[in-house]
């Protein structure tokens, strides 16, 4: 699959944003190794701190589905320059990126960035840190 086609399938998935309280829209789409896509929005709630970002309910929803392996995530935000995702979905990213997953932020206006795990969370907790 093309990034374009992922690109566009996480603009789609941004539309289905429920945003009433920050009126802040991300769309994303999670491209598995086996060739599935999910796509996720953002999802708030009157209790604030409940806000799922859509990175997170793309993954979740692969997850869920049994599909762990991610070849690439997209996000997408109508933002200055590409979206920079939370520190929230970074830790989530990590627990099922591999070194060379793919990931891709973008804006509205067609800029885009390419960057890897290490890259937007270096040293993040893992399970090896649980075993001493
Ligand atoms: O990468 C990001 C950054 C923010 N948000 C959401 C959380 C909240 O709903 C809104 C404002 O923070 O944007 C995401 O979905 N993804
Ligand atoms: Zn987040």
């Amino acid at each position: 699959m093309d990034m374009q086609t992922l690109l566009n399938q996480a603009i789609e998935a941004r539309k289905k944003a429920y945003t009433p309280y920050s009126n802040f829209q991300v769309g994303a789409a999670v491209l598995t190794k086996d060739h599935h896509v999910f796509q996720g929005c953002n999802i708030e709630n009157a209790s604030y701190g409940l806000a799922n970002c859509a990175e997170r309910t793309a993954i979740f929803k692969a997850v869920s589905e049994g599909k762990k392996e991610i070849d690439t995530i997209v996000v997408v935000a109508d933002t200055e320059g590409p979206v920079s995702p939370c520190g929230a979905c970074r830790q989530v990213m990590a627990e099922f990126c591999d070194k060379d997953t793919k990931i891709i932020l973008a804006n509205l206006n067609g800029e885009m960035m390419e960057t890897i795990i290490d890259e937007l969370l270096p040293g993040f907790f893992s399970s090896k840190d649980l075993t001493k």
